[in-house]
């Protein structure tokens, strides 16, 4: 589903942020990445949406090379892509439903599609009943689950998240994590960048480690898909 060979990207001012990275994600798995601060995670994730490019090597997603990408089908690989953040990027001046539709509204989805879907994605993530609400009277865990709750709302076949449970205490923690092995069980591939190695370690999935930019350990990377 997704796979690195040989990326590497140096960015301008000559950082180089990841090094002859190569490793493949099997299509319906769930796979940690770990690493100190600094060391390419996020530009991992970025290079998958095309949010950067690499310097050499190549990527794929979904069978697609990234490299020969027109700029013009960016916009259709990212609503492939479902992304969760750390600090969730809400809209703070809109409510809970409206955050959840803005990927919709972009797409260009008809009102009553929208309020479905919503729905949906709210009763998933367990916030059916805040809708109204503002993202300012929720909770830390609560406004974590309207961000993955905008993250999956368009489908999408690959949910990304970079540090996503970074604010919350352990139990909230485990439940957003609950979370998302939810969504990889109904076949959404997943990648979550996360400093907590406590929690990691308990879960049954691959775990991949990058240190300045090179993968140190965790998975080779062969094609399955
Ligand atoms: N746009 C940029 N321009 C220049 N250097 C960058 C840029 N983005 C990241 N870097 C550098 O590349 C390296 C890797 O950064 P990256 O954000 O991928 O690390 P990370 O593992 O996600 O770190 P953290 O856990 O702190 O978020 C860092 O040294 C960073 O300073």
């Amino acid at each position: 589903m997704i796979q690195f060979d040989n990326v590497s990207k140096r960015y301008e001012g000559g950082h180089e942020a990841l090094r002859n990275v190569s490793f493949h994600i099997n299509k319906n798995e769930m796979l940690f990445l770990t690493g100190h601060s600094g060391a390419g995670k996020s530009t991992l994730l970025k290079l998958m949406m095309m949010m950067e490019r690499p310097t050499s090597g190549q990527v794929f997603v979904d069978g697609q090379n990234l490299r020969g990408l027109p700029s013009r089908h960016i916009p259709a690989l990212r609503r492939n892509i479902g992304v969760v953040f750390q600090n969730h990027q809400l809209l703070f001046d809109r409510s809970v439903f409206d955050n959840v539709a803005l990927p919709l509204i972009i797409a260009g989805y008809q009102p009553r599609d929208i309020a479905r879907r919503v729905r949906a994605a709210l009763d998933k993530v367990g916030l059916l009943s805040k809708e109204k609400k503002m993202p300012v009277t929720l909770s830390g865990g609560e406004q974590q689950r309207v961000g993955i709750a905008r993250a999956v709302v368009n489908k999408p076949k690959i949910l990304l998240a970079d540090e996503p449970t970074g604010n919350l205490d352990p139990e909230l923690s485990a439940e957003i994590m609950h979370l998302f092995e939810q969504f990889n069980q109904v076949g959404v591939t997943v990648l979550i960048a996360s400093h907590d190695l406590s929690l990691i370690a308990r879960l049954p999935y691959r775990m991949m480690t990058l240190r300045q930019g090179q993968v140190v350990s965790g998975i080779s990377g062969r094609p399955h898909d």
